[in-house]
């Protein structure tokens, strides 16, 4: 039988650590993500979800190991550039600039990054926006908002969209839209998802990982997960 052609992972850290002080909040962790999973971060608070992808992305500096993002070492590159390589990122506070539109919160995201803004629409279209895009965007609603700030990542184009607790404070018909648009979104993008809410990790990952004090206790299928006795332990029984 001839041998499959082994992937090139899309994202493939390798040891990456981060201190604050006395605390390790990344510590040694190895973590690959294939082209086009679908892959949920789960944990305690102060787990250190938020520090590792933000080491990914490059909002906080790496102290030790190496990213490899698409073969290539990105380790030193600012984040900036990492945003040019293709990784774009949702942050858990809201970013958005309130007496802005929709549309040219989007357009400007974009432009950032040397992007015309020409498919600004397009992205609010995708993610069910468009009949707001002449909006403030300070005037929408919640929900809507953090839909925004979906749409500003997306409008980077990324291979990789790394959101953070995307569905906080969503109400129950959002997340189920949200659960949607993720689906939509990952045909074409990888998608790296912190969350908090186990319906939606359960229905949305193909595989989940889950951090504890800075480490990777566990990776696996939602089953996998749901059924490991540390998981239940460090985490969903709590
Ligand atoms: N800028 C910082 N300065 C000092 N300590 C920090 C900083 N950022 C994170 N930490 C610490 O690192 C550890 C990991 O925090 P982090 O926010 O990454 O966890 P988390 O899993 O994202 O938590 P949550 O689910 O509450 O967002 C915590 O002990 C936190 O207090």
């Amino acid at each position: 039988m001839a041998p499959v052609a082994a992937m090139t992972a899309l994202l493939d850290v390798r040891n990456l650590t981060r201190s604050f002080g006395g605390i390790k909040a990344v510590d040694s962790v190895n973590f690959t993500l294939q082209q086009g999973e679908i892959r949920a971060l789960i944990g305690p608070n102060g787990a250190g979800k938020t520090t590792f992808v933000s080491l990914i992305c490059g909002r906080v500096p790496v102290e030790q190991g190496t990213i490899l993002f698409n073969g290539k070492d990105i380790t030193r590159l600012p984040a900036h550039k990492r945003v040019r390589a293709g990784i774009a990122y949702t942050f858990q506070i809201t970013s958005i600039f309130a007496n802005l539109t929709v549309r040219e919160n989007v357009e400007l995201a974009g432009m950032r990054e040397g992007h015309d803004g020409s498919a600004a629409l397009a992205v609010l279209k995708q993610v069910g926006l468009d009949h707001l895009a002449e909006q403030k965007a300070g005037d929408l609603a919640y929900g809507h908002q953090r839909l925004v700030e979906i749409a500003m990542g997306l409008g980077l184009h990324p291979r990789l969209l790394i959101l953070d607790e995307p569905t906080q404070g969503l109400s129950e018909e959002e997340v189920a839209a949200f659960i949607a648009l993720i689906r939509e979104i990952a045909r074409n993008t990888t998608v790296l998802l912190i969350e908090h809410n186990m319906h939606v990790v359960m229905e949305l990952a193909q595989r989940i990982t889950v951090m504890q004090q800075g480490r990777i206790l566990a990776e696996g299928t939602p089953e996998e997960i749901r059924n490991d006795a540390d998981v239940q332990r460090a985490y969903l029984g709590a």
